[in-house]
């Protein structure tokens, strides 16, 4: 009762915003849910409409995105089926969602003081893992196979009660996967089963099979499933941690072949999710994912290469993120009106910088930990080529450096490549850039060490948000802004601008 009565209270103070993750908003940059970037924050009894063409089928989610209310559950399932009388390139008999998160037991409110306090205070691993909502915690669904767990009561407690995905045996399904996880990367398999990935972020990839999967923040998939098992057992889906040293326990779910009892116990154990560390198998799996034929290839040459350092860094004793070593802050007054309208307090002077030193050394904790805020916008120019390198680099200890995907707003880009080390723009690069069938998506990981090579059209006007899905890291400044083409923006609806130094114009009649 007590938690309820703070909801109610918090309901009152706070602005909401929602992100359609995935969806492009081409022409309705005002529609894409960004707080302080392409609309004002709707406030207790305020409206605002979200009216946008979905313009592509595929396999997406909503969420908030307003301080880390995503963290705090605000988000679900998104699915655009294919126009009438256009058919997926690929056959099934049924279709099943799963939408993976995890789960904290401190509040958003809590965990946002301490990333911002000096020292800083991490939020730690999640308690739980979640798909469809539900998770287990100090219990085990699977404790026959798990030594020290006790079992959870599968059917008769609700929090422990698994997901159960009823299927038919001799049957093709395909299973639409999102992860809209606060900080777990996750590994998703299916006893027994093969998975064949078809769709990556909306399009389509080369199918390819594989036993278990990885899947960051922000990414979604589909894949092909074959019920071609024993039918008299059921068996375990499992998603567990990855990329970070696990204190969270794999979240279990039923694959119930029928006529099988829902929550009959599958005979064999859960699959077991790869070593946290093993970043050769994730690579293994990402790599594999390539543009299915007929994808549009990528320009052969690009306008502008924007490079990103990604580093943690220091700022009078709290702990941020930065790129290029500007750790991004937000605006009081939205982008997309402040720009569209040419106010001077929009921007500061100087714009940040296209590439980071040759000599910095990705493998050490920077050399100077240092940091400055900024707003890290970039201005693109209307249909010009981007190229965007992500690099990363150690952390403040020595010998870490973590796993980073990061999400594009109002575009895919092409995945072009991946390289260990520093990037240098060299000719053994430029040898690892796939220009033949790179997959178009919207997030992409950056492994540790390692970079990331992106490629995008500038065609979408609007102002957009760049940055790690990890919702601690963006909180802490991780992300960039690409201001683009604002001069062609249509009208911004009146809700969208009403706060800020955007409302003072509007009440002088000067409409962005
Ligand atoms: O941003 C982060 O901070 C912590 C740690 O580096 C400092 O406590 C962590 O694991 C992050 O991902």
């Amino acid at each position: 009762a007590k938690a309820r009565h703070l909801k109610w209270e918090v309901s009152h103070t706070e602005g909401v915003v929602i992100h359609w993750h995935g969806v492009r908003q081409i022409g309705t940059p005002w529609a894409d849910g960004t707080a302080a970037i392409s609309q004002c924050a709707i406030n207790p009894e305020e409206t605002f409409t979200y009216r946008f063409v979905v313009d592509k089928p595929g396999t997406y989610f909503y969420h908030g995105h307003y301080g880390m209310q995503r963290a705090a559950g605000l988000y679900g399932s998104l699915i655009v089926d294919v126009a009438d009388g256009e058919e997926e390139p690929f056959k099934y008999d049924g279709e099943l969602n799963l939408l993976l998160s995890d789960w904290y037991h401190e509040s958003i409110y809590n965990q946002m003081v301490g990333l911002s306090s000096s020292p800083m205070r991490w939020i730690g691993e999640p308690q739980s893992l979640l798909i469809n909502g539900r998770g287990q915690f100090n219990c085990s669904l699977a404790a026959a196979h798990t030594p020290g767990t006790k079992q959870c009561t599968a059917g008769g407690n609700r929090h422990c009660a698994p997901v159960i995905l009823p299927v038919e045996p001799n049957k093709t399904y395909r299973l639409r996967i999102a992860s809209t996880t606060s900080l777990a990367s996750l590994n998703l398999a299916i006893g027994n089963h093969k998975l064949t990935v078809v769709e990556a972020d909306g399009n389509y990839v080369e199918p390819f099979v594989v036993d278990d999967m990885d899947i960051y923040s922000g990414d979604s998939y589909s894949v092909l499933l074959t019920t071609d098992q024993d039918p008299s057992s059921n068996y375990w889906v499992s998603i567990g941690v990855r990329g970070r040293a696990p204190k969270t326990a794999p979240a279990l779910a039923l694959l119930n072949y029928r006529p099988n009892r829902g929550f009959k116990l599958p005979a064999i154990a859960p699959p077991v999710t790869p070593a946290w560390n093993d970043t050769a198998h994730s690579k293994a799996f990402t790599t594999q994912i390539k543009a299915r034929a007929g994808t549009p290839p990528p320009p052969a040459t690009s306008d502008r290469r924007i490079e990103l350092l990604n580093t943690q860094n220091k700022l009078d004793g709290h702990i941020k993120w930065s790129i290029n070593n500007v750790s991004m802050v937000l605006p009081a007054t939205p982008y997309l009106g402040s720009l569209k309208l040419g106010l001077k307090t929009a921007l500061a002077a100087a714009r940040p910088a296209d590439t980071f030193g040759r000599a910095y050394d990705v493998t050490r904790p920077p050399h100077n930990p240092n940091t400055t805020t900024g707003d890290n916008v970039y201005v693109l120019r209307h249909n010009t080529t981007v190229d965007v390198v992500l690099q990363n680099a150690n952390a403040l200890q020595h010998n870490v450096s973590e796993v980073h995907p990061w999400h594009l707003h109002g575009h895919d880009f092409w995945v072009l490549g991946y390289g260990e080390g520093a990037y240098r723009g060299d000719a053994a690069d430029a040898a690892r850039l796939n220009l033949v069938n790179p997959p178009l998506r919207n997030t992409a990981v950056i492994f540790p060490y390692g970079w990331t090579a992106l490629r995008f059209v500038a065609d979408n006007p609007g102002v957009w948000a760049f940055h790690c899905h990890i919702e601690p890291h963006l909180h802490m400044g991780m992300g960039v802004i690409f201001a683009e083409a604002i001069e062609r923006v249509g009208k911004v609806p009146k809700e969208a601008v009403s706060c800020g130094a955007t409302a003072t114009a509007l009440m002088n009649g000067d409409h962005p």
